[in-house]
């Protein structure tokens, strides 16, 4: 075998070779532009100067209590200034984040503390009574630290936890901050939420945080010094490592504890926010503000959706209220987007409605993501480019996943073939775009024809009177399965089953046509998906008392 010449007496060395991480962007910002606002929640202006500064202090205060590298450190907050700290402090001090979404119950957030072995938690006010009863029913008995954010309106509670800034104080803020030694080194832990089964906890790395922190700057054209408005949680996959894209582009995070469409307005007029992430949901109450108090802004506003397949009818009530919808799809596995449908400037000159239905495809992949490809699980083939074969999709690159920590018998399962294996199912169209049709256990098998819920809702969304719409499957005793809709109607809108049925009727194969239609309110996730499992059920308890009212 020859060697590469190239390769000879060239080697790496510190001088060349620095394992890559999101924690260097913060420390550039601060060091060139001090002075730039960082930091923005209600009265509150802070500095990237300041923003490093208590980051440093955190993990030096970290280190002091003994938290190195590997070691586990939770932090259960709202999307506050000190969440922002903790997505630096902790890594910077050896540690890996595990962020708690709020809204779980105690008995999960036992569970993740004592899988992900915790040592330290730093707790919110507000979640001060969950931790409690979580930590009650853990093994682990981590530190816990309570954080009192000023604009948490709630009464105080007596508690012996340290106080976070009293904490922080105990911190050097010019600690030297601690280097991954690797670049595969981790830099946090997510538990999926569970919308199609077990918890499994995604382990991220520091090259994969890098690489897609700036892959959403690149992938999205982020301008230097963009102003960010966090509507999505950053408990839910880092905030899809837009905590870290702001440093890259010294831009300014502007907080927010709830997502209520007066202070998202209010932040797109007075704080000139350009950018935000959600699902659609998010999307849903930015229009009805929109619609019912005629809210407006004078400049350019870029969102962001994921997490759920965007209906057409919202994308296009987005675009006619001025927002510049970018779609994006990934998973906790892949830190986030790593998917993005990438706009042709052509497009923009087609009907809304083509627009619409371009828009709705997931698209194709980030640029850090090197491989994207919608496979048959069985051939691990690709599926031909036709828009109508299924197949599952499947994902391969620096921002995968390490793995599922603890769980080798998922991690082989989900890197199975040498693809990380996404559970979803989609199809791919000759210009290479994808489109998702369903997660593989959401799929439903209609006397061996697969319906995509996906498609069912889409043709419900397009009735004016459908705010939500989700479809499920229902058992059978002929068909094996038939779809079920539930529906959340718009305010003031009234509208029976047997109208939305044959609306469908029009749109979609008769097989196709949900056989029941059920007005509710719709389980949801806290990041806004909608929880299927829960409704699969309730349409099998409602299929069994079908069946018993026919036996009588
Ligand atoms: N743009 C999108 N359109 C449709 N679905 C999307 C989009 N973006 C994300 N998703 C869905 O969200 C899933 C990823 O979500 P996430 O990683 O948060 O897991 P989860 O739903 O919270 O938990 P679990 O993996 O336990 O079900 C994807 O697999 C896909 O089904």
């Amino acid at each position: 075998m020859t060697t590469n010449p190239y390769n000879i007496d060239l080697d790496r060395n510190p001088a060349n070779h620095i394992p890559l991480t999101p924690l260097t962007f913060l420390d550039r910002a601060a060091s060139v532009f001090p002075n730039h606002i960082a930091i923005v929640h209600g009265a509150l202006r802070r500095n990237y100067a300041e923003f490093y500064m208590r980051s440093r202090q955190l993990a030096s205060a970290l280190a002091q209590n003994g938290i190195g590298r590997g070691d586990t450190v939770s932090a259960m907050l709202a999307n506050t200034p000190a969440m922002l700290e903790c997505h630096y402090g902790v890594p910077m001090s050896g540690g890996v984040l595990h962020s708690v979404n709020t809204r779980l119950d105690a008995s999960v957030i036992a569970f993740q503390l004592d899988h992900a072995m915790s040592k330290v938690v730093i707790v919110d006010r507000e979640f001060m009574p969950l931790i409690e009863k979580a930590l009650a029913l853990a093994n682990v008995t981590p530190r816990v630290i309570q954080y009192d954010d000023p604009e948490f309106p709630g009464p105080a509670t007596a508690t012996e936890a340290q106080d976070y800034n009293a904490f922080l104080s105990t911190g050097d803020p010019d600690f030297d901050w601690l280097m991954p030694l690797d670049e595969w080194d981790a830099i946090a832990i997510n538990y999926t939420s569970g919308t199609t089964g077990d918890p499994k906890g995604v382990v991220s790395h520091h090259r994969g945080a890098y690489l897609l922190a700036q892959g959403n700057a690149l992938t999205t054209s982020m301008a230097k010094h963009a102003v960010y408005l966090w509507t999505l949680p950053m408990f839910h996959c880092n905030g899809w490592c837009f905590p870290w894209t702001l440093s890259a582009i010294v831009g300014t995070h502007v907080c927010l504890r709830q997502v209520r469409p007066e202070p998202i307005w209010a932040a797109l007029a007075d704080e000139g926010v350009t950018h935000l992430c959600g699902a659609p949901i998010v999307m849903s109450l930015i229009i009805s503000a929109h619609q019912a108090e005629k809210r407006t802004f004078d400049h350019q506003v870029q969102f962001f959706t994921a997490a759920a397949p965007p209906p057409e009818k919202l994308l296009a009530d987005m675009k006619t209220a001025g927002f510049d919808v970018t779609h994006l799809y990934g998973l906790t596995e892949t830190y986030g987007p790593a998917v993005v449908n990438d706009w042709h400037h052509e497009w923009s000159d087609l009907p809304l409605a083509e627009q619409a239905t371009l828009k709705s495809r997931q698209g194709v992949r980030y640029l850090p993501l090197e491989g994207l490809d919608v496979l048959d699980p069985e051939t691990m083939l690709p599926v031909p480019r036709d828009g109508e074969t299924m197949g599952e999709v499947m994902f391969r690159g620096n921002v995968v996943m390490k793995g599922y920590f603890r769980n080798p018998k998922a991690t082989q399962q989900a890197f199975a073939g040498g693809w990380f294996h996404s559970g979803d199912l989609g199809v791919r169209y000759p210009d290479g775009y994808i489109q998702l049709k369903d997660r593989s256990k959401d799929i439903i098998i209609s006397g061996g024809e697969n319906i995509s819920s996906i498609e069912v809702e889409e043709a419900l969304y397009r009735h004016p009177a459908v705010k939500t719409a989700a479809v499920v499957a229902m058992p059978h005793e002929k068909w094996g399965e038939t779809p079920c809709a539930f529906v959340e109607l718009s305010t003031g809108a009234d509208v029976d089953a047997a109208t939305l049925r044959a609306w469908c009727k029009d749109w979609l194969a008769p097989y196709k046509v949900p056989s029941m239609v059920v007005f509710m309110e719709i389980p949801r996730t806290s990041t806004g998906k909608i929880q299927k499992y829960m409704l699969r059920e309730h349409a099998k308890t409602l299929a069994e008392q079908n069946n018993e009212t026919k036996s009588c």
